[in-house]
């Protein structure tokens, strides 16, 4: 696929991202709303259960049909080493019943406090097309909530090579603006993403989200 053409020839339509996630929406705006023709639904859609990427998918595929159109959703998953991986995808439902100090609790049998973050973009271009997946991963380990808590686990989940959990205030407002710092760290999840995926659908990234 060379020549002209672009962004808005892979997406005649604006790629709807489908979320009820208010914070979700906003960071996702933020990064790719300039880049693509976006628009956005807040739908809560149904997440199946099993493997977090078939669960992705299976949303996408809900969301194209109720939008008719292309659509992106994204599922976060906080997943601990110590418990193979959960919760996983069922984080929302165990931040809600157990909060921030259950979820630590739950490590407490283990020394192992290590976990890591994964997002998940589902892209479907339309009802009938298969979804394509891209995966984000953060490692990092799960610490006592310190910090402000406006958004879901982010006070406990502490990414490596930072001294803070997500939201910390920045320690100086030259050096590290957080919502910068938060931005980077997904920035981060989805750069390997897109080469893989997308140039195995030979659809150049490029093409995807730099125009
Ligand atoms: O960067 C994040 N930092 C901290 N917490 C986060 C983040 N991103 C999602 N979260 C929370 C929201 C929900 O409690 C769970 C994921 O569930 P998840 O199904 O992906 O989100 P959701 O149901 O709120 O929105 P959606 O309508 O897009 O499915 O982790
Ligand atoms: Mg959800």
């Amino acid at each position: 696929m060379s020549g002209s053409g672009g962004a808005m020839r892979v997406f005649p339509r604006p790629v709807t991202f489908v979320t009820g996630n208010a914070k979700k929406l906003e960071e996702v705006r933020a990064i790719l709303g300039q880049s693509i023709p976006f628009q956005s639904l807040k739908l809560d859609l149904p997440e199946l259960q099993g493997e977090p990427e078939e669960i992705s998918k299976e949303k996408a595929r809900l969301a194209a049909v109720q939008v008719n159109g292309p659509v992106l959703v994204e599922d976060t998953c906080l997943c601990f080493n110590a418990l193979n991986g959960l919760p996983g995808p069922y984080i929302k439902w165990f931040l809600q019943k157990t909060g921030h100090e259950g979820l630590n609790n739950l490590l407490k049998a283990y020394e192992d406090k290590s976990a890591y973050a994964m997002c998940i973009f589902s892209l479907a271009l339309g009802p009938e097309d298969e979804p394509i997946t891209f995966v984000g991963k953060t490692p990092g380990k799960i610490v006592p909530a310190r910090g402000p808590t406006d958004f879901g686990w982010d006070p406990i989940f502490e990414p490596e090579g930072y001294e803070q959990t997500f939201v910390l205030p920045p320690p100086h407002p030259f050096l590290s603006n957080l919502y910068h710092t938060r931005l980077r760290l997904r920035y981060q999840k989805l750069t390997p993403i897109y080469s893989s995926h997308l140039a195995l659908k030979s659809l150049r990234l490029d093409q995807f989200f730099s125009q």
